[in-house]
């Protein structure tokens, strides 16, 4: 009996590439999940261990962000310039498929105007409640979760202390991203609950986007108390908002300079921002919380 090898491909799947064209002061932005998988003769790396003909995944990696140095475009026109390039890059490889997975984001209303440099993802985002009736109270929680936001600059990071772990540089100009998960308590049982919760929505991405953020911490705190300011049946807010860091791609090496062009968006670990904004004159119901984990 004879064994061979049978169909085989392989690559590097789900490089997060995000391309910021900041050109003009009204920046665009393209976030990209792009998988690679070459074709070809790779028979001696499965039978012997022979990598002579492997196209390194990570060198599959570094490509798909030195191409997007160039600008992005379309998925499908980035997608063909990758294949292209690495189906012609060596005898062996035959084909190349490309795999692009493009998250929309649309620019956040303020005061009716789209705005110039923040951003919500499109879809994913949920509403949600949570009613405790306890004797003759009733107490309502109203929240969303999973709201995508971004700003591709007005976000800075420094002056925090540096100890001999410390290598994260200090930053006066970053991509901010989160995903906002907020539950607010009312202190009211009888309000028009979609008006009001529309309000707080808006508000929570209004102040996202003009907040010139010098911490997530302080844009999470923002947030909160612009709902308590603009919304008086609300009575506190508890906010959850990871971290979602998007590095700047060392293109260095490829001779490629990064003028705040291409980032990977790292998916994890995450800075984990958590914080309540309540009112001191209204009194705490825990009862109303009980069950609902997750928030400090
Ligand atoms: O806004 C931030 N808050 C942090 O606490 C933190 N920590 C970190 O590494 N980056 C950031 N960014």
């Amino acid at each position: 009996m004879a064994i061979r090898l049978g169909p085989n491909q392989y690559g590097k799947a789900e490089v997060r590439v995000v391309a910021v064209d900041r050109s003009g002061p009204r920046h665009t932005l393209v976030d990209l999940n792009v998988s690679s998988s070459l074709r070809g003769d790779f028979t001696a790396a499965h039978t012997a261990g022979d990598n002579a003909h492997v196209l390194a995944t990570d060198t599959q990696k570094n490509t798909v962000f030195a191409f997007a140095r160039d600008g992005v475009g379309s998925p499908e026109a980035f997608a063909l310039r990758l294949a292209r390039h690495f189906a012609g890059a060596y005898p062996w490889i035959c084909g190349a498929r490309i795999a692009v997975d493009s998250f929309g984001w649309q620019r956040i209303a303020v005061g009716g105007q789209p705005h110039e440099h923040a951003f919500r993802r499109d879809g994913g985002e949920v509403r949600t409640a949570v009613v405790t009736v306890d004797g003759a109270d009733a107490h309502v929680l109203a929240g969303l979760r999973d709201l995508a936001v971004l700003k591709t600059t007005g976000s800075e990071f420094w002056g925090f202390p540096r100890d001999r772990y410390t290598t994260l540089a200090e930053t006066r100009d970053r991509i901010l991203a989160t995903a906002v998960t907020a539950r607010w308590r009312y202190s009211a049982a009888d309000l028009d609950w979609d008006a009001t919760f529309d309000v707080v929505r808006t508000t929570l991405l209004e102040t996202f986007a003009v907040t010139h953020s010098l911490a997530l911490q302080q844009t999470l705190y923002a947030m909160g108390e612009a709902v308590l300011e603009r919304c008086p049946d609300v009575a506190e807010v508890r906010l959850s908002m990871p971290n979602k860091h998007h590095n700047l791609a060392d293109l260095s090496a490829f001779g490629l300079d990064n003028p705040g062009v291409v980032y990977h968006a790292d998916d994890r670990p995450y800075g984990l921002i958590e914080g309540t904004v309540l009112r001191d004159d209204v009194p705490p119901a825990e009862v109303a919380w009980l069950g609902t984990p997750g928030f400090c």
